[in-house]
């Protein structure tokens, strides 16, 4: 049963009074609690002021006959996903471009779901690209981000409402937020995000991608990128489901493969080896975060089993941190995870502390970079999940001879000769060109965040170029590096004779 309308606004919420006319909050009985904010809270930063110099006027003049004339489509502003300024547009009040200002939500209501929380359906005809609500909730910093997931987590809370507005701030709408935080997931959605810059501020909507009748579910596609941890059944019902969140992501499908019971494909024994120091420099993440990218996805299109009408995803880049966890991974008839199957993980690797800090500084922008490209990738912490792999299960045996691994690092410090030097020589060039990415990457940052909200497409050609340059110097300056290793390394096997093997291999009478 509902209860009558009621706002909820906190003393710490900065958002204005309700504004006259905005849509009431009809919040059901039972709903875990939450506060509602119409704008988002800032913890830890003020929100932005606009200098007069700063506020983006569009060319737009109101014409009575002609409605769309203010800020319609061909606005300037709605043209790069601004908003109009209150009292700057030249069409004033008629200025139709203040949607999120004057939260122009479109009518929706909270409804139980079944074995999915709850959701939100629409209670009025929606068209297909429609302004439908923010998503709102404490805006926060990566750091924040990463402490809130994991203590949520530990909180054995389920559901996961953290989101990203970029690289560097995340929306949490798990204790403060819109309604929009009740949106669920599905493989076949009708909704999609999309990121808008108001008062200077990221903020991110919810439109509707396709017509939407009254009566229907919202949902869009979170487009998980799974980092580790849980893996969480999707029950969005969809002919083409995943079956999990997530499932479609490059990180999901290498470490998680989904199979029939009986497939010998992926027999422990078959989990292909390699040697995590070498092989994977940047590829330990934090166990207990979870980040979910919501990611272009083409699936095919097949009938929507709820009630929800189709549409082709193209929802704007955002992640999502997830607070699940359950116990296990999920285990549904006849069907197993491949974490399952591989008896025991590792806890991670030493890794090569210089690449990491530099990859970690950089693989914000290398992110922003690939996401116009089919296969996106995006990185936290200290690593990427894409090259991530199985580990050694107990059963496995060890690549390198004898259970030891050489580091280019040990090398260079166990032959005093030629050959060292030019390791030396070669691991010098490769920091210099480490240092040089990394102070491109400071340079041209300010370029990239202006126009973060949106895509690449509007970073100066300069910038990438020089960026892409950078990271051309830096793979050339690892690859001789590593050439040069293994060169010498050879040539000193070489030289001390037949019998003599790596250094530690224990075959050397010296030793
Ligand atoms: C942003 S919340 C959505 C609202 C949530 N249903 C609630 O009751 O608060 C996201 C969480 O809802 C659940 N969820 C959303 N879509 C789902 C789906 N298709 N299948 C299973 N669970 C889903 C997951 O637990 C997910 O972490």
């Amino acid at each position: 049963m509902s209860q009558s309308v009621r706002w909820i606004l906190t003393e710490s919420c900065t958002c204005p009074a309700p504004l006259s006319g905005m849509p009431g909050v009809e919040l059901p009985e039972g709903l875990p609690s939450f506060i509602h904010i119409y704008q988002n809270d800032f913890v830890g930063r003020k929100p932005k002021k606009l200098k007069d110099d700063d506020v983006a006027i569009c060319l737009c003049k109101y014409d009575a006959n002609y409605p769309e004339s203010a800020c319609g489509d061909r606005c300037l502003n709605v043209m790069t996903s601004t908003e109009c300024t209150r009292g700057y547009c030249p069409c004033e009040d008629f200025c139709m471009n203040q949607r999120f200002q004057k939260c122009e939500y479109a009518k929706t209501k909270l409804f139980q779901t079944e074995g999915r929380g709850w959701g939100l359906l629409a209670v009025e005809d929606i068209k297909a690209g429609q302004f439908i609500i923010e998503y709102c909730g404490e805006v926060i910093s990566l750091e924040e981000a990463k402490q809130r997931s994991q203590s949520y987590e530990a909180q054995g809370l389920r559901d996961a409402y953290i989101i990203s507005l970029n690289s560097n701030y995340f929306i949490d709408a798990t204790k403060k937020g819109s309604l929009a935080r009740f949106i669920n997931h599905s493989c076949l959605p009708n909704c999609e995000t999309r990121k808008w810059t108001v008062l200077g501020e990221t903020r991110v909507g919810i439109f509707a991608k396709v017509d939407i009748s009254a009566g229907t579910e919202l949902a869009y596609n979170y487009n998980f990128e799974w980092y580790g941890g849980a893996t969480v059944r999707c029950l969005c019902g969809a002919a083409n489901c995943c079956i999990f969140l997530g499932a479609k992501s490059q990180g999901f499908q290498e470490y998680n493969h989904v199979w029939e019971e009986g497939d010998d494909r992926y027999r422990v024994e078959e989990v292909p080896l390699y040697d995590s120091a070498e092989d994977e420099p940047f590829s330990r993440i934090p166990e207990t975060i979870r980040l979910f990218k919501f990611e272009s996805i083409n699936g095919p299109e097949t009938d929507y089993s709820q009630k929800m009408e189709g549409g082709d995803v193209s929802g704007q880049e955002l992640d999502y941190f997830s607070a699940i966890k359950p116990p296990n991974p999920v285990k549904i008839d006849g069907i197993t995870t491949k974490a399952e199957k591989v008896e025991s993980l590792d806890s991670g690797k030493s890794q090569d502390q210089d690449m990491e800090q530099t990859f970690d500084d950089t693989s914000a922008m290398l992110s922003r970079l690939r996401s116009n490209s089919a296969g996106r990738n995006f990185n936290i912490g200290s690593g990427s999940s894409s090259k991530k792999r199985p580990q050694h299960s107990p059963r496995q045996k060890k690549k390198s001879a004898g259970g030891k691994q050489f580091h280019p690092k040990n090398i260079a410090d166990l032959f005093q000769s030629k050959e060292a030097q030019e390791v030396r020589k070669y691991e010098e060039i490769k920091n210099q060109a480490a240092a040089n990415l990394k102070s491109v990457y400071d340079e041209i940052r300010p370029a990239i965040e202006v126009h973060e909200r949106d895509s690449q497409d509007n970073v100066p050609t300069s910038v990438g170029r020089q960026w892409v340059g950078a990271h051309c110097a830096k793979f050339r300056a690892d690859f001789d590096f590593h050439f040069s290793v293994v060169k010498n390394f050879l040539e000193s096997a070489k030289k001390a004779g037949p019998g003599m093997k790596a250094s530690g291999s224990g075959d050397n009478p010296k030793e």
